[in-house]
């Protein structure tokens, strides 16, 4: 059966790093048997620009149909001053909500070749393979009330919310509990249970479907100061880490930093119907955006996430990454992963590079 995709480029390097996924996916068809057809559509602040809204009907029509999604990034400063409701950034996070995307993969690997690109020690760096379990429809990027309002004094009032119920927290815990007993048996719950009630639900109700469900897998509590912290002291001691929202938001960019740079990230956010959207855990990068400066590899690793967790395509998925295993070992870097000196190739290079390497 033919997988239907729908390909998002968005803004900024948004398009720049699509297109060398989809060089990857191309490579897939035709030498790899890879049976898919795709279709593009425009979001976030390019789709504003045609059509007066971030996220069109079309758009999210040719998202639900598809099998998977394969989204670039969205945003940028030409947009910021745009009410919120109409903002690129909108688009995400009602696509997120539309296909209840509540499950975010984010992993962060360390390829050995690139330990020295590390902010950190390679010694620090070296073997880390955490997978950062995001939940991705609640919290307080949707939490109600929201907005600012102006107060009766003359002051302005700005107000999120951050809501969390039970059947929320039980689902993401479960998913994160499933992959840690395909891993190492370890789940880290990050919270700030200390402060706040809503995730002092969060911590009960993870350590109770831990304890009902998953007696077998070792499950550990940590507050997200300390654990924004214990990610760049010593990295290694997490396995899976599952959190909020927001602090998954954040705990990953940090994450992003022991692998050498955030233009490394995939992820995959997954419904409970297998059908998901994959995308760099990055930004649309406006400071880099159109100088082919960007590094396409994590949105190549996002189509690697989609042939597994989708597709049902293991085998391909186990190529793509070989493939950017190949062009790392071959010395090949982005600006963002070059060592200071090292010859740096662009964003189409490195595209062609991978796709050199999944031909073999
Ligand atoms: N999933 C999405 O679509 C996201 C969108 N945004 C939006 O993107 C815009 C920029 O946000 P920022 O906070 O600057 O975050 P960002 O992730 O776009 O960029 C942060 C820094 O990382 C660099 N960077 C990001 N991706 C890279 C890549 N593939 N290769 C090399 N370097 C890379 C950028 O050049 C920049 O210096 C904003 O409008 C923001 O709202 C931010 C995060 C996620
Ligand atoms: C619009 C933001 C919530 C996107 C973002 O920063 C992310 O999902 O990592
Ligand atoms: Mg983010």
């Amino acid at each position: 059966m033919t997988h239907k995709l729908a390909v998002l480029p968005g803004d900024g390097i948004g398009p720049d790093i699509v297109r060398e996924a989809c060089k990857v996916l191309e490579t897939l068809r035709t030498n790899f048997g890879l049976d898919m057809a795709w279709e593009e559509a425009p979001v976030g602040g390019t789709a504003y620009d045609q059509s007066g809204h971030p996220l069109p009907e079309a758009t999210l029509e040719l998202a639900r149909g598809a099998d998977a999604v394969l989204l670039g990034a969205v945003g940028g400063p030409r947009w910021e001053a745009l009410d919120y409701s109409v903002r690129p950034e909108r688009a995400l996070l009602a696509l997120r909500k539309e296909l209840d995307l509540f499950a975010n993969l984010r992993p962060a690997k360390v390829f050995p070749e690139l330990a020295g690109a590390s902010a950190l020690k390679p010694e620090v760096v070296a073997g880390i393979d955490i997978m950062v379990v995001r939940e991705l429809t609640g919290g307080i990027y949707f939490g109600e009330p929201r907005g600012v309002e102006e107060l009766p004094d003359g002051r302005r009032k700005g107000v999120n919310t951050l809501v969390y119920a039970s059947d929320e927290i039980e689902r993401i815990a479960r998913v994160a509990f499933d992959i840690a007993r395909k891993r190492s048996g370890r789940v880290c719950s990050i919270d700030k249970a200390n402060v706040l009630e809503s995730t002092e639900l969060w911590r009960e109700v993870v350590t109770d479907v831990g304890t009902r469900e998953f007696p077998d897998v070792e499950l550990s509590h940590m507050y997200v100061d300390n654990a924004a912290m214990q990610l760049v002291r010593a990295p290694g001691q997490f396995d899976v880490m599952v959190t909020t929202n927001m602090f998954g938001d954040i705990l990953s960019d940090e994450a992003s930093m022991l692998t050498g740079s955030i233009g490394l990230l995939p992820s995959a956010s997954l419904n409970t119907e297998g059908a998901g959207m994959y995308e760099p855990i990055h930004g649309s990068a406006p400071d880099i955006a159109g100088t082919g400066k960007a590094n396409p590899l994590a949105t190549i690793l996002s189509v690697g996430m989609m042939l597994r967790y989708s597709l049902d395509e293991s085998e391909l998925a186990d190529r793509v990454e070989r493939a950017v295993e190949k062009v790392l070992e071959d010395g090949l870097r982005t600006p963002d992963i070059a060592a200071e000196g090292e010859q740096a190739i662009g964003t189409a290079e490195m595209g062609d590079a991978v796709v050199a390497a999944l031909r073999g």
